[in-house]
C-alpha cells in the first residue's frame, strides 16, 4: 500500500464551501411562491446534505406542510435554475480551503469531490471558487447511477480519481458522509462547521478537524494507521 497512490475525497456542501446562504436564498424564494413561510438561515442550513430535493421537501415540512411528487418536480426543476444563476453569489471556501488542498497536490495525493449536488453545478460553483483544477474527480449525485449514502458513490469517485479504497480518506461535513464512508470502508474526518442536523462528535468518525489547517496532519496520521493495518 505505501507505494500506492493516496486519495483524499471532499464533501462539498459544508465542507469545502459555505453554500448555505445560495441554497437558502432560493429554497427562500420557492417557499414564498408556495405562499409559504421563509426560514430564518441558521434554522435552514442544517437541512442540507442529501440534496436539493431533500433540502425543498425539508423545507415545505418544516412549514408543517408537504408536497404532491408531481408539484415537488416542478418546484425542484425551479429551484434548480433559481439557483444555477446564483451558485457563487454569497458561497466562499471555508477557511484554508485552498492552501490545503495545494499542500495535498503538491505531495502527489489525488484529489476528488463526492457530492449529492449534480455534478454540473458541482463543476460550476468549484470553477467559479477557482478551486475545480485541483481535482482528478468531481462527481456528483447524478454521475453514476448511486448517491451517498449509499457507499458506490465513494467508491466510484476514488476510482474515477485514479486511486483505490484501500489508500482513500473521505472529509465530510454530516451522517451521510460518515455512513458513506463507513460502508466503503474508507476512514473518514469530519468537520464540525458544517451542515447536520446531529453534532458531528456524536457520529464517529475517525478524527474531527476545527479548521483546514489540522487537514494535512490528521489525514497523514489516518494515513499511516490504515496503511500499517493493511501491510
Ligand atoms: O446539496 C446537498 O444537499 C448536499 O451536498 P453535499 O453532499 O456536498 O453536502
Ligand atoms: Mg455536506
Amino acid at each position: 500500500m505505501s507505494d500506492t497512490i493516496a486519495t483524499i475525497v471532499f464533501d462539498l456542501d459544508g465542507t469545502l464551501a459555505d453554500t448555505a446562504p445560495d441554497l437558502i436564498v432560493t429554497l427562500n424564494l420557492i417557499l414564498a411562491e408556495e405562499g409559504l413561510e421563509q426560514l430564518p438561515l441558521s434554522e435552514a442550513r442544517d437541512l442540507i446534505g442529501a440534496g436539493a430535493r431533500a433540502l425543498l421537501e425539508r423545507g415545505i415540512a418544516a412549514n408543517g406542510r408537504s408536497v404532491a411528487p408531481a408539484h415537488l418536480d416542478l418546484l425542484f426543476e425551479r429551484f434548480l435554475s433559481i439557483y444555477a444563476g446564483r451558485i457563487a453569489v454569497e458561497t466562499r471556501l471555508f477557511p484554508g480551503v485552498a492552501a490545503a488542498l495545494e499542500r495535498f497536490r503538491a505531495a502527489g495525493w489525488r484529489l476528488a469531490v463526492c457530492t449529492n449536488k449534480f455534478e454540473h453545478h458541482s463543476v460550476m460553483l468549484l470553477k467559479a471558487l477557482g478551486i475545480a483544477g485541483h481535482f482528478h474527480a468531481i462527481c456528483g449525485r447524478d454521475t453514476f447511477p448511486f448517491s451517498k449514502p449509499d457507499p458506490r458513490h465513494l467508491t466510484m469517485t476514488v476510482a474515477a480519481a485514479g486511486g483505490v479504497p484501500e489508500a482513500a480518506l473521505m472529509v465530510g461535513d454530516s451522517q451521510t458522509d460518515i455512513a458513506t464512508a463507513r460502508a466503503a470502508g474508507i476512514p473518514v474526518i469530519a468537520v464540525p462547521f458544517g451542515y447536520t442536523m446531529t453534532p458531528v462528535s456524536e457520529l464517529g468518525p475517525d478524527i474531527i478537524i476545527e479548521h483546514f489547517d489540522a487537514l494535512w496532519d490528521a489525514a497523514a496520521a489516518l494515513y499511516r494507521r490504515s496503511s500499517l493495518a493493511d501491510s
